[in-house]
């Protein structure tokens, strides 16, 4: 296997260094021992649009900011998408970061594993997908699919297993009434079940907003996000979670971060924050 550099992107020490505060523990450890260190990290435009509609794979990253999140992959086990992601976008989902496996070194370390929530197996991947074609060059790790589903497809479940990708099925859950999320609780205790000590949750917007709510805000360690200075205009996919009332019924901010630090990141700026103190 060829292992090539050429197209790899650089992400320098000097770069490196404010990010360390708010990554996964280099010793593996987490601050639960029984939950991935979580972070939530995604790229924003103005008007905070992640993308210009649902199926439309849209660029908000500059070089610089591109570079940090494919250092942010490879500073974590997996790196988690919703489905509608994956059919919009038909991603990558590796690290292309110089000296990480593929891209200069060996086998697959600094690769992430990718996550899918695809609770009807929606996703008519094949092996044309680009997710398979890095598997095939050794630059990229094969998907699992969490799905409601207890048989999943098994033309599917056989493509994937053939990369050493699987499907993960999960119940719904229903104790809050809602019969079409998976709990974030369960989803995460089921990651690391499976081996992975810290995973980055990359959208879309259903994603993010399902997670930015209080019950699970907990769950998130840090939040990293890239905004570009561009509006996307309306119609865009959105970062807006559910509106939250005080005791009176009045409007209050869904989310609030602490911690907050700001960097400058070529023409785009990186927040790094924490949901609690
Ligand atoms: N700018 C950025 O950093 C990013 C942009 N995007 C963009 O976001 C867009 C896709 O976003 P969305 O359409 O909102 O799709 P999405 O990627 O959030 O997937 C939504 C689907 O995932 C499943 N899902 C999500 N949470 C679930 C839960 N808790 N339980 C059960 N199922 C769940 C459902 O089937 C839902 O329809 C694309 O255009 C993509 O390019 C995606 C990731 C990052
Ligand atoms: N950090 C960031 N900046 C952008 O401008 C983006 N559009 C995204 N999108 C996310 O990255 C995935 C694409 O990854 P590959 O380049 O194919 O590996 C895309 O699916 C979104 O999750 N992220």
């Amino acid at each position: 296997m060829a292992l090539d550099k050429r197209d790899a992107l650089e992400f320098p020490e000097s770069d490196r260094v404010f990010l360390e505060p708010h990554l996964p523990r280099q010793d593996g450890t987490t601050p639960r021992s029984d939950m991935p260190f979580t972070t939530l990290t995604f790229a924003t435009s103005l008007d905070s649009a992640l993308a210009l509609s649902p199926g439309a794979r849209t660029t908000l990253s500059g070089p610089q900011s591109k570079a940090m999140t494919h250092y942010l992959r490879s500073r974590h086990d997996g790196i988690l998408i919703g489905v509608g992601t994956a059919l919009a976008d038909d991603p990558g989902l590796n690290c292309r970061i110089a000296g990480v496996g593929g891209y200069g070194s060996e086998g697959l370390i600094g690769q992430p594993r990718p996550v899918v929530i695809d609770s009807n197996a929606r996703w008519d991947f094949s092996e044309d997908s680009k997710l398979f074609q890095l598997c095939r060059q050794g630059r990229g790790r094969a998907p699992w699919i969490v799905t409601t589903l207890s048989e999943p497809p098994a033309e599917k479940q056989k493509l994937l297993e053939k990369y050493g990708g699987r499907y993960i099925s999960l119940q719904m859950k229903n104790s809050t009434g809602d019969h079409h999320r998976i709990d974030w609780n369960d989803l995460l205790l089921t990651l690391r079940s499976h081996g992975l000590q810290s995973v980055m949750v990359e959208g879309g917007g259903h994603v993010i907003n399902s997670l930015l709510v209080p019950q699970y805000m907990s769950l998130i360690d840090s939040v990293i996000v890239t905004i570009a200075p561009t509006w996307l205009g309306e119609g865009g996919v959105v970062v807006s979670p559910p509106r939250r009332f005080d005791g009176e019924g009045n409007a209050i901010s869904a989310a609030r971060l602490r911690n907050v630090k700001w960097y400058p990141f070529g023409e785009d700026v990186v927040l790094c924050g924490q949901t609690q103190s």
